[in-house]
């Protein structure tokens, strides 16, 4: 073997000894009655945390059943129906709206949106030379990563950058959310052009238009987009913008938070925790089982055969064979995510315009035999139901935004509920957030290294 095989054959070892050495038994975390995933055994979550910010609510409890419903989504106090609604109604976009809503506590007077969107637009620019060094020279693959590394390096180009007052929280808070767009449209420009091999991009933010506007602009060759694009973009940026405290990510927010730690830090945190596919990186997982499913299923259309080979991918026989139907459940929702509703109705109106209605009966017959599967394997009781994720890679992918920016398009817009949650934290609780671990080892000696074996 030459030193590589040998090395290769070490690390085989070393695998099996990490895994064996590091398997608690499952019966453990019933005896020490564990509160897995900070979950209780209804599977409501663990209590930890008060917020003001963003309410989510999947079921109710009459005499301790937990009885499913209808999911509702509140941003500090009102319906995100009506908060769509409302400014839809009115002809306007809504995300600036709600980045000043979240972290406000209140809907802002048109003065106060008028001089919140001024100083958005006059915080959207990089630091000199930024895309330079810091985007093109670098560049990867995987636009969260990159999103994430480029908050590290605002670290250093920030003059105060452990200064945790609110002030300048807030201040660090705003010029990231202004900034995200722009990150991710290089980034994803920056990608294109050095692993696809397309010519690049790098067109500046404007002022007057917008974070939906901007994205367009900024990520299209020719800068060009319809109203219909950007308000479809502005609806999915206001629908992603905040989950309550305990969704992973800003709870990682509140994490991390309470060490005290700066923003940079904080909010790199949030987006590594996004990224997960069971987060929010389940929508790049939905376009990949999409994907998946065409190639192994030709004949889609027919229910049956779609049936059997979601049911494979529930086994773990196919697909990534983790058993995960993505885009599916929920750990508060239960009958429905409204989010999924309204993205659901935007992906219908999208496809009939884009003749793209079959495409669109996959996602939906997707959604409906899961609910079929779930109640077949696991008992008529067992309510899931489509999840944010299901339907926005399918919007974005009317909007024709490349799946690379799928899940930084979610991060630009949670940014605002993480900023929301880290400046909630630190205002009213400095307790550093610290639970326990149960050690369960025996005790053991130390051994000499000539006697071990
Ligand atoms: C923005 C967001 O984060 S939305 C969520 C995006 N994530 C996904 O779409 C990934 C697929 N879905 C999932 O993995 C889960 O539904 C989660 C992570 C969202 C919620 O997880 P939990 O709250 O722990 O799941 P929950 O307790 O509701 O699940 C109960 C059972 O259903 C299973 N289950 C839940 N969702 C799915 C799914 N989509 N596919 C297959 N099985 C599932 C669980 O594995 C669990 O099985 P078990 O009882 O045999 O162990
Ligand atoms: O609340 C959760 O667990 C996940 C979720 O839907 C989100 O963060 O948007």
């Amino acid at each position: 073997m030459n030193t590589k095989e040998i090395n290769t054959s070490f690390l085989d070892n070393l695998t099996l000894l990490a895994e064996k050495n590091n398997r608690i038994k499952p019966e453990f975390y019933d005896k020490f009655n564990v509160k897995r995933g900070l979950r209780n055994n209804n599977g409501t979550g663990v209590l930890v945390g008060l917020t003001e910010i963003g309410s989510v609510h999947g079921y109710i409890f009459e005499k301790n059943i937990k009885i499913p419903t209808e999911g509702k989504l509140f941003y500090r106090g009102i319906d995100i129906e009506d908060i769509v609604e409302g400014f839809q109604k009115e002809g306007r976009y809504g995300f600036e709206e709600c980045i000043y809503l979240l972290l406000f506590g209140k809907l802002p007077t048109q003065k106060e949106l008028n001089d919140f969107n001024n100083l958005l637009d006059e915080y959207r620019t990089l630091p000199q030379n930024f895309t330079e060094n810091m985007i093109l020279k670098i560049p990867s693959k995987n636009i969260m990563n990159k999103l994430q590394r480029s908050i590290l390096v605002l670290y250093s180009h920030d003059e105060n950058p452990d200064d945790i007052s609110i002030k300048n929280i807030l201040k660090q808070s705003l010029k990231l959310i202004a900034r995200f767009p722009t990150i991710i449209s290089y980034c994803y420009q920056s990608k294109a052009h050095y692993f696809d091999k397309k010519s690049l991009f790098i067109h500046p933010p404007q002022k007057g238009i917008g974070t939906a506007e901007n994205i367009l602009f900024m990520t299209r060759a020719d800068n060009k987009y319809t109203k219909t694009e950007a308000e479809t973009l502005d609806l999915c940026l206001v629908i992603h913008a905040e989950h309550g405290g305990g969704n992973n990510s800003a709870f990682a927010t509140h994490v991390v938070s309470s060490s005290g730690t700066d923003t940079y830090s904080a909010i790199a945190a949030a987006v590594g925790s996004l990224k997960g596919p069971k987060h929010g990186g389940a929508n790049i997982m939905v376009h990949e089982m999409i994907l998946n499913i065409k190639e192994n299923v030709p004949d889609y259309q027919n229910k049956s055969k779609l049936k059997d080979y979601l049911l494979k991918i529930l086994k773990k026989e196919t697909f990534d064979k983790k058993g995960l139907i993505y885009g599916m459940g929920h750990a508060v929702y239960t009958k429905s995510d409204p989010r999924a509703c309204l993205l659901k109705k935007k992906a219908y109106e999208l496809a009939i315009e884009k003749n793209a209605v079959e495409e669109f009966n996959l996602y939906k017959n997707i959604e409906e035999l899961t609910i079929e599967l779930f109640k077949e394997i696991k008992g008529e009781n067992v309510v899931i139901s489509a999840n944010v994720d299901l339907y926005s890679g399918f919007v974005y992918e009317m909007l024709n935004i490349p799946a690379d920016l799928y899940t930084p398009l979610f991060a630009t817009s949670r940014i605002t509920g993480w900023c929301a949650h880290r400046i909630e934290q630190i205002v009213s609780d400095p307790k550093i957030i610290r639970p326990a671990y149960k050690s369960i080892n025996e005790k053991k000696s130390y051994i000499p290294l000539y006697k071990r074996f």
